[in-house]
């Protein structure tokens, strides 16, 4: 999916909710007898409308086994083509492995995007930005508390924080079409400078829900012209009492925060 189509999503369902499919079986409601996908297909029912965008982290079906992987290429073609499908993988690896990792996402799995680490450099992040018309969503500033070890650390040589670095020269690899960041909500303070340091990029943005992430705040300080924003939720929204009501209440407080702080998303 394009950045124009994307935007173009956003501002017909006045939402930049991206919906976390991260099935753990001992929190999916009885009814579904721990069939994970069937559980996936109500959750993605339920939310189709009110979303932009679904990630679903690997971790959770890679630990089904090879059956996981089964359930995950079937919730993404359960998904089909209206929605961004971000594979949450983290991955990144000598260039010729991450071809790889590249071809499972894409190909195989049929996702638009894909989370890649940038600690193994350029040659390890070039072959997701090469895959035409698929998005590589880089780790900058995590929603973790363990961001705090390496990711603040200033540099010697510029006195910039790593994760200011990793997305300065990542700019310089991708563009504004294919490259976004990962900026977790629970740093909201540092969306002001997130924001100036990449003024056009999207953010995926987890953190908000259980993670207690800030959304107003990262609406504020990070809401550029053409949103810039996608807001990811999982389990606030997969185990609520009423997954439904949880993104409605998501997908109003960002239509708000549109209106209040990119209005020109809507011209
Ligand atoms: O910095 C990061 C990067 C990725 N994640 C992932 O997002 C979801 C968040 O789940 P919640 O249940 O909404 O807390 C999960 O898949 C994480 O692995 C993140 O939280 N922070």
């Amino acid at each position: 999916m394009k950045k124009q189509e994307l935007v173009q999503r956003i501002r017909s369902k006045r939402s930049f909710l991206c919906v976390g499919l991260d099935p753990d079986v001992s929190r999916i409601p009885e009814r579904f007898s721990g069939d994970v996908l069937a559980f996936n297909r109500w959750i993605i029912d339920q939310t189709r409308d009110l979303c932009v965008a679904y990630k679903p982290n690997t971790a959770f079906y890679e630990a089904l086994g090879l059956e996981g992987t089964r359930i995950l290429k079937q919730t993404i073609a359960y998904i089909g083509n209206n929605h961004l499908i971000i594979a949450d993988a983290k991955r990144g690896d000598i260039g010729n492995t991450s071809r790889y990792y590249a071809r499972f996402a894409f190909d195989t799995l049929g996702a638009d995007a894909i989370t890649v680490a940038p600690y193994m450099g350029a040659d390890s992040v070039q072959p997701f930005l090469e895959e035409a018309g698929k998005w590589t969503i880089l780790l900058a500033l995590t929603s973790n508390s363990g961001s705090s070890d390496f990711q603040h650390a200033l540099q010697g040589d510029t006195g910039q924080p790593l994760y200011e670095r990793v997305m300065r020269t990542a700019m310089e690899w991708g563009s504004t079409d294919n490259l976004m960041f990962v900026c977790g909500a629970t740093r909201a303070e540092r969306f002001g400078d997130l924001r100036r340091i990449a003024p056009d990029h999207f953010f995926l943005v987890p953190g908000i829900g259980a993670q207690g992430g800030d959304l107003a705040a990262v609406c504020t300080f990070g809401l550029n012209d053409e949103c810039g924003l996608l807001v990811n939720s999982s389990r606030g929204i997969l185990y609520a009492e009423d997954p439904r009501r949880a993104a409605l209440d998501l997908q109003r407080q960002m239509d708000e925060a549109l209106k209040n702080y990119a209005p020109k998303v809507f011209e």
